[in-house]
């Protein structure tokens, strides 16, 4: 009796995996973003034994150029998608450099326990030991087993799966850039197949209080990144263009500098929420700790970056402005 294969949509991004290189040896100074779908799936024929397979080009960006207007449309086409009978699960072709941040938007804002799995590559698909067919194949299959199911979006890069909300790219170029440092990635796949250790308890997809779907733009939220010597230029400015949250990448556990501190103040008593995140990239930011947030009437992290952290701000300012209930979600998400 013939197996029936799990129904599974390619949405493509564009990103590396999408890209061409002069030559084989090309691995950096290459385009991304000029391979269409069709011929991704095409390079890749081993994946139509394991899934009936169907393409849609979203968008061709190198992910750079991502913007929260493509991640408002893309999330509306998953929802879409997902909410068929026909659909078991969702690959998203992306670029790899805000990879981290498209996951973890549609980890907040999918309506659906049907696996999502973003999927990049480092070298073009010119290149000698392009890892973009591999890693499309495990993806694939990750985003058409049932072991895939209700864990939030993953992302599936190098023979690991990795949970949205914690990864992070953390090497410039290397195939085994994703990494999820201290917590821990969830799986690995091999031989095609999934295998999960853990599981996030952080909330995600179906059990956030989030809806995009009647949503054209983001509240405008922007991260000032701390470091030696750094003034209140950057902060001004933010919130001079407009931000309505300002994300601050602080130094340390989160710490203000003296010289920043009182732009962030003026900040707040104007309306701007802002959230203490941190620039050391593991830990937990603590409240009350670097600063006093309960007298500032500042937000927390949590352990979120801050180009996370700017994506939680930006659905929270979509329910409200109360700081304590946006506290809350960062405690929850
Ligand atoms: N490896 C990559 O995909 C990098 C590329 N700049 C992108 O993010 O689109």
């Amino acid at each position: 009796q013939a197996v029936k294969l799990p129904n599974v949509t390619i949405l493509a991004t564009g990103g590396t995996i999408a890209g061409t290189g002069a030559t084989s040896t090309t691995t950096v100074g290459y385009t991304a973003a000029t391979v269409g779908v069709q011929a991704l799936i095409q390079a890749v024929p081993e994946i139509t034994k394991v899934a009936n397979v169907s393409g849609e080009q979203v968008f061709q960006i190198a992910s750079e150029n991502m913007s929260n207007e493509h991640w408002l449309t893309l999330a509306k086409r998953v929802n879409v998608l997902l909410s068929q009978p026909n659909v078991d699960g969702i690959v998203i072709t992306h670029g790899t450099d805000t990879l981290e941040e498209t996951a973890y938007f549609l980890n907040l804002v999918v309506k659906s326990r049907k696996p999502v799995v973003v999927v990049g590559s480092m070298r073009p698909s010119t290149a000698l030991s392009a890892d973009g067919p591999i890693n499309l194949y495990n993806a694939v299959q990750l985003a058409g087993s049932q072991a895939a199911v209700g864990r939030g979006v993953l992302v599936a890069m190098n023979d690991q799966i990795h949970a949205a909300r914690d990864v992070t790219k953390s090497n410039t170029t290397t195939a085994d850039t994703f990494r999820t440092a201290e917590l821990g990635m969830v799986g690995y796949l091999q031989g095609g197949k999934p295998f999960f250790y853990r599981d996030v308890t952080r909330k995600h997809t179906v059990e956030t209080e989030f809806d995009v779907s009647k949503l054209d733009v983001l509240p405008q939220v922007d991260v000032a990144y701390a470091y030696a010597n750094v003034g209140d230029v950057a902060v001004k400015a933010l919130v001079a263009a407009g931000a309505k949250g300002l994300v601050h990448a602080g130094v340390g556990n989160g710490s203000l500098p003296a010289k920043t501190k009182p732009a962030l103040v003026a900040a707040r008593e104007k309306g701007v929420v802002i959230v203490r995140s941190a620039r050391v990239g593991q830990g937990i930011v603590a409240r009350n700790g670097e600063a006093n947030d309960d007298q500032l009437d500042f937000v927390v992290s949590d352990t979120l970056s801050p180009q996370k952290a700017r994506i939680l701000l930006m659905l929270a300012l979509t329910k409200t402005s109360d700081t304590k209930d946006i506290q809350r979600m960062f405690y929850t998400y």
